[in-house]
C-alpha cells in the first residue's frame, strides 16, 4: 500500500480552479518533487495534504486512512511533518535546545517548555543532529549559524516526533546551489535509512532532476505528468509547459 495517495482532490478559490483533479501516491522511503510554474497549485496542494486547507472534493489517504478535513494537528500527529520555505527556529536557543523543543512538542509538554526545553532528551536531541551533521554545533545558538546550517536544523526538529511522511515547501529557497544539492542528498539518505516518504516542491532544477525518485508535474491546476526524472525531462508536454518560464529542464553540465 501506498504510504501517501491523494485521490482525486480540488481546490477552487472563487473562481480560481487552483487544483482541478489531481491524483498521485508516494511511497515509503521515496523523494516525490512537485513542480510546475508560479501559480500551478503546489503550495495549495501541500495545503490539502497537511490540512490547512479543506479539498473540495477527493481524499488524502495516509497508510490507507482518510485525513481529508482533520486538523492540521492531528494531521501532524498521525505522522505528517512540514519544513517551510522560510526555516522556523528560535534564534536565541542553541541549535540542541531547539531540537529540545521540537521533542517536547511530539511529547505533548509544549505548555511547560520554556524553563524545561534544556533539560528534555538532550541525548535524543544530540542523536537527531548527529543524523544531519550538525551534532559539532549543538551549543551554538542558532542566530550564529550559516543559513544552510539552519535548514540542517530545522530539518532536525521536523524530524523529532518520528514522521512517516514529511512536506517539505521550496526547502532549499535562498541557498547556493552547491548547498541546495546537500540539502536533498541529506533528505533523501534521511528518508531511505527511516522509511519515510518525502514530498518537496522545489524550482531548483538541479535538485529535483538529481535527487527526487520521482517527479510529478503541475500547470495550471492539473497534473500534467508524473514519471522517473528520465521520463519527465524527456516529456515533449512538460517541455511545452516549461517555455517562456525561463527555467531550465535540461541537466546543467
Ligand atoms: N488563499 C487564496 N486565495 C485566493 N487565491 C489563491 C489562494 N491561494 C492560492 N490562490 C491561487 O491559486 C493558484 C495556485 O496557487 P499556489 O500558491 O498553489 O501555486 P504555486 O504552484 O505554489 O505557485 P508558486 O510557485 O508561485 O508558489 C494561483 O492562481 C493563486 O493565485
Amino acid at each position: 500500500m501506498s504510504l501517501l495517495q491523494v485521490q482525486n482532490i480540488s481546490k477552487a478559490f472563487g473562481g480560481v480552479k487552483a487544483v482541478q483533479n489531481i491524483s498521485f501516491a508516494l511511497q515509503a522511503g521515496e523523494l516525490l518533487a512537485l513542480i510546475g510554474p508560479n501559480g500551478a497549485g503546489k503550495t495549495t496542494t501541500f495545503n490539502l495534504v497537511g490540512g490547512q486547507l479543506a479539498a473540495d472534493s477527493g481524499q488524502v489517504l495516509l497508510g490507507g486512512k482518510n485525513i481529508s478535513g482533520l486538523a492540521p494537528r492531528a494531521i501532524w500527529r498521525l505522522g505528517v511533518g512540514r519544513t517551510f520555505q522560510i526555516a522556523q527556529t528560535f534564534a536565541s536557543l542553541t541549535v540542541v535546545e531547539n531540537v529540545q523543543m521540537a521533542l517536547l512538542s511530539a511529547d505533548r509538554k509544549i505548555f511547560s517548555w520554556w524553563p524545561r526545553a534544556a533539560g528534555h532528551r538532550r541525548s535524543d536531541a544530540l542523536a537527531l543532529l548527529e543524523q544531519v551533521g550538525m551534532q559539532a554545533q549543538a551549543e551554538r545558538p542558532c542566530s550564529e549559524l550559516a543559513y544552510g546550517d539552519v535548514k540542517r536544523v530545522e530539518l532536525a526538529m521536523a524530524l523529532a516526533h518520528d514522521p512517516q511522511l514529511l512536506l517539505m515547501d521550496e526547502p532549499t529557497a535562498g541557498m547556493a546551489p552547491g548547498e541546495r544539492v546537500a540539502l536533498m542528498q541529506l533528505a533523501r539518505r534521511i528518508a531511505r535509512q527511516r522509511q519515510m516518504g518525502v514530498l518537496f516542491t522545489e524550482h531548483s532544477m538541479d535538485v529535483v532532476f538529481g535527487q527526487a525518485d520521482r517527479v510529478a508535474v503541475l500547470v495550471r491546476g492539473q497534473l500534467l505528468a508524473e514519471g522517473t526524472p528520465q521520463q519527465i525531462r524527456a516529456d515533449a508536454r512538460v517541455q511545452q509547459a516549461y517555455l517562456g518560464t525561463g527555467l531550465v529542464l535540461e541537466k546543467q553540465k
